[in-house]
């Protein structure tokens, strides 16, 4: 079957089956829009077709429109003529005198569902996921999706559907009435057929989504229902348009009738579809999926080895996450403590996070126990001569990890990975007493582990490109979003995470309430504050960091002692109640007047003083005097060649910091202000509080060659030492 088209088989029953045909998921790329319009004008014209089943090739009914669409679609001229004919096309199907039924196997999402709801009836079997997913890709239901989901499911459930991005499974499917029935896969094909056929002798009914009023809530009903999805939208993201649009989308067709309201989502839709919203969302995709990709060593066809057991030394919260992980991917992993009683608090650990996967309905008893059995506890390296990958996830501390890691060589198998979890050191300083440079990686992952996608690839220049590859490939397996990054203090996240809270204490020390610079960021779009996060890290692992930055970059760390002070009185963050907030309760953070003689302390210390012109500024212009900084840092971190590509460090800070994905990463937000006023403003904030904010040498170069700061900075990894493994 060709690739990016449509096939169409006509039955001696008088059915013609359509075929969407685009693996691996049958995108609705243009072509198959177009395909799929001729093939069904012939099965209405030919005589010898009474009904229509529409289905797609392979194991998927459609993914949705394709996202090279995206890419590929620059005016609106453009978007405008290939809507009217999908538009039309829809038309066609839902009032044409044949009946069509959707056959659907695997995801139907997005403009998938949409197409099937257009159709007469819908047959899938279990394996089917449905869902209507465009807001995540900033944009709407473009094909009916707003009118004809909540004539089929309801308001209430419509809307969540759309609002959260996330698909159902068939057998709720089929409670809600969006599917009619959830068959066998080898039964699919012949149900459907029987079901088009059980129209066209009016044994069924002819349904169309479009005009069903049954499932419909009244006017009044609906009001209240669409006015709490507004509430709840601007809470959840108060910088988006675009979920808000769809709500006033549905609205229309439930005030003026579904045609208007097809009209309301149409002409947003090919709004949206321009937006930089929707822009920065498909850069997200698009630089997710290159992350695998990486310059000079996933290019050479290096096939990545085989890890069949796995062992962890360190069963602290990161270890038993990083375990979990691991297990709930099938692979055996040996769990290492120093004594039974840290052992069984990481087998605890790991229970509790299975236990509350079995709590949210997303795994069985039985599946539990399979997961939990291939956990083995130890105490020794016994059992470490038979694992393909160990990784150490001992506390930050330089002396033991490097025992540890002579500890691994001698105990390991000569081909096995030596991966260590450090979230700063230097990994050439971890392995200084080995001899087994050439298999040392950084695995970092990110608390909680098990939840949290980044994982960050560290490899050295003397690390073999097998190790990275290898690595890779446990990565997706593990369903991370792996990112390759060179080795350094800190490595990718930590480095542009450090100028963030650095910038905040910089801002707290010239007169500046913590509150409110938390509130900025927070408007900004970051899940949580710096200093509500740092709370959250505890100050511990703040002042580890710190010391780490000082002794590698002394001449760009902002030295306050606000942490320190604090302390020394024991105050360090959520874990004792105490910390930039005060703590009644479990996660109920409020503001603490009794961090004034600290912050007081920390100003006489450092010489700063409150600069009445700061306290003027809006919380737009707090966020660029934190993420500047963050700019200039991930700017030196591309520029070493740390990170490889820029769009790594958009994924890096989505995933490793909590930066808001609408404004497409550190890197591309970056780019969409420009480096000429980036460095301005450094350079003034460099003026008057300091050499923390000195523009680097990458972003000085871009700026007056007036470039982008992501433009060009491929580097690869080909110029580095490739080791022996
Ligand atoms: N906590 C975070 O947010 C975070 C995030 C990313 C990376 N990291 C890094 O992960 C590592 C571990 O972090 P954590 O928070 O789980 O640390 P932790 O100190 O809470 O736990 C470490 C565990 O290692 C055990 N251990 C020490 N020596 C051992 C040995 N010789 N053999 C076996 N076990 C031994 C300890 O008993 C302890 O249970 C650190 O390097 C940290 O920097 C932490």
């Amino acid at each position: 079957m060709a690739k990016g088209t449509t096939e169409m088989e006509v039955g001696s029953d008088g059915v013609a089956v359509i075929y969407v045909a685009n693996p691996p998921v049958n995108a609705l790329s243009i072509d198959v829009w177009y395909s799929l319009k001729r093939h069904y004008e012939e099965a209405l014209q030919r005589e010898d077709v009474k009904a229509i089943v529409l289905t797609g090739s392979g194991r998927s009914f459609s993914a949705g429109l394709d996202v090279s669409v995206f890419a590929d679609i620059h005016k609106p001229e453009q978007l405008k003529d290939h809507c009217i004919l999908i538009e039309a096309m829809t038309d066609i199907f839902e009032d044409a005198g044949k009946p069509s039924v959707a056959a659907i196997d695997g995801p139907a999402l997005g403009g998938g569902l949409e197409i099937s709801m257009v159709c007469q009836a819908r047959i899938s079997t279990s394996n089917a996921q449905l869902g209507l997913t465009e807001l995540q890709f900033g944009v709407i239901p473009g094909f009916g999706g707003t009118q004809r989901l909540p004539r089929l499911v309801g308001l209430t459930k419509a809307l969540e559907m759309m609002m959260l991005s996330k698909p159902i499974k068939a057998e709720e499917a089929h409670e809600l009435g969006l599917v009619d029935a959830v068959v066998s896969p080898n039964d699919l094909l012949n149900d459907a057929r029987r079901w088009a056929l059980d129209i066209c002798e009016s044994k069924r009914p002819w349904v169309r989504a479009l005009y069903k009023t049954d499932k419909l809530e009244s006017p009044e009903v609906a009001r209240e229902i669409l006015n709490s999805a507004r509430v709840q939208s601007r809470k959840q993201a108060a910088n988006l348009q675009h979920p808000l649009v769809c709500i006033d989308a549905v609205e229309e067709g439930i005030v003026s009738g579904p045609r208007a309201g097809l009209r309301k989502e149409a002409m947003a839709f090919q709004e949206l579809f321009f937006s930089g919203t929707c822009k920065s969302l498909i850069h997200v995709f698009f630089s997710q999926r290159a992350t695998s990709k990486v310059p000079g060593v996933t290019d050479l066809g290096l096939m990545p080895r085989k890890v069949s057991k796995v062992a962890i030394v360190g069963g602290g919260p990161m270890g038993s996450g990083i375990a979990t992980t691991l297990i709930l991917s099938h692979y055996p992993v040996i769990l290492k403590e120093i004594n039974e009683k840290f052992l069984n608090a990481g087998i605890g650990r790991i229970k509790e996070n299975l236990q509350s996967r079995v709590r949210k309905g997303k795994m069985t008893k039985d599946n539990y126990d399979k997961t939990l059995s291939l956990l083995t506890g130890v105490l020794d390296y016994e059992k470490f001569k038979s694992v393909d990958l160990a990784i150490e996830t001992v506390v930050e501390n330089v002396k033991l990890k490097q025992q540890i890691f002579a500890e691994l060589e001698q105990h390991c198998p000569s081909h096995c990975i030596l991966a260590t979890n450090t979230s700063t050191i230097d990994l050439d300083l971890i392995g200084e007493k080995t001899n087994s440079q050439d298999r040392i990686v950084g695995t970092h992952f990110f608390a909680p582990a098990h939840i949290m996608p980044l994982l960050e690839i560290v490899r050295t220049p003397r690390a073999s490109l097998q190790a990275v590859v290898t690595m890779l490939d446990v990565g997706k397996k593990i369903k991370k979003t792996p990112i390759v990054v060179g080795n350094c203090t800190g490595f990718a996240v930590n480095r542009m995470f450090f100028p963030y809270t650095q910038a905040a204490l910089l801002l707290v020390d010239h007169g500046m309430d913590v509150d409110k610079i938390d509130q900025a960021c927070i408007e900004f779009g970051m899940p949580i504050g710096p200093f509500r996060m740092t709370d959250l890290v505890g100050f511990d692992v703040a002042l580890a960091t710190g010391m780490q930055y000082l002794e590698n970059f002394p001449e760009r760390v902002y030295k306050s002692m606000l942490i320190p002070l604090m302390t020394e009185d024991k105050r360090t963050g959520e874990a004792s109640q105490k910390g930039f907030y005060k703590y009644e309760g479990k996660r109920k953070a409020s503001p603490d007047p009794e961090i004034t003689s600290y912050v007081e302390e920390s100003r006489r210390i450092s010489g700063a003083t409150p600069d009445p012109e700061l306290l003027k500024i809006d919380n737009s212009a707090i966020a660029e005097m934190v993420f500047f900084p963050v700019i200039n840092e991930a700017c030196r971190v591309l520029g070493e060649g740390i990170a490889f590509k820029a769009s790594d460090l958009d994924i890096a800070s989505i995933f490793g910091m909590g930066f808001p994905p609408y404004r497409g990463g550190i890197m591309h937000w970056a780019d969409s202000i420009g480096a000429r006023r980036i460095c301005t403003m450094l350079s003034e904030w460099e003026m008057e509080y300091g050499q923390f904010f000195k523009p680097c040498s990458h972003l000085l170069e871009r700026a007056a060659e007036g470039l982008p700061l992501s433009a060009s900075a491929t580097k690869t990894m080909n110029n580095q030492a490739k080791g022996k493994l």
